[in-house]
């Protein structure tokens, strides 16, 4: 149990953890493992396409879309995520009914996760698996919503505060 005091935000239950604790001493070496961020960013993940697609085509486009919009690979490579960030709720659910809309009309569903001022968006393709033109047309309809919904940048979105 840790010593340092729980506090809530956002409701949820945040408790200070220390930067190194003893499970994450490796015995041989008694350094600390590099947490999972510095993992993936030491561990350079490739775009994976799926069977079938034309990754020669593909691959200009997959590295538009890293290099230049503010995407980025998820930790396999199969798919690519980013998080859109609005100054209010209203217009981050509007952008996922946006995406939401589209995904009906070219049967292609993103996994969305809503939260106070911002949206974390995941495209793959489950059959066959891994990354295809549909993610990347799909990724970039996002952009494209997320300029209407007038999408602003990290930081710059609505955040929860405390209450009056
Ligand atoms: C039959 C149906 O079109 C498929 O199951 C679709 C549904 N939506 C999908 N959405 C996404 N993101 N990937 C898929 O592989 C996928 N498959």
């Amino acid at each position: 149990m840790s010593s340092f005091p729980a506090f809530r935000l956002c409701g949820r239950l945040l408790q200070p953890a220390p930067v190194f604790s003893t499970s994450r001493i490796s015995p041989l070496t008694l350094r600390p493992r590099p947490l999972n961020q510095e993992r993936m960013a030491s561990n350079k993940v490739e775009p994976h396409f799926a069977k079938g697609e034309d990754a020669a085509q593909l691959g200009p486009d997959m590295q538009t879309l890293l290099q230049q919009q503010g995407w980025a690979l998820d930790a396999d490579g199969m798919g690519v995520t980013k998080t859109f960030y609005f100054k209010s709720y209203f217009k981050a659910v509007s952008f996922v009914n946006l995406i939401a809309s589209e995904s009906s009309v070219k049967k292609h569903h993103a996994t969305m996760t809503v939260r106070f001022g911002s949206v974390d968006v995941h495209w793959t393709t489950h059959h066959p698996r891994g990354l295809t033109q549909k993610d990347i047309t799909m990724a970039r309809h996002c952009d494209n919503g997320a300029g209407l919904m007038g999408a602003v940048e990290a930081g710059q979105g609505l955040k929860c505060g405390p209450g009056p």
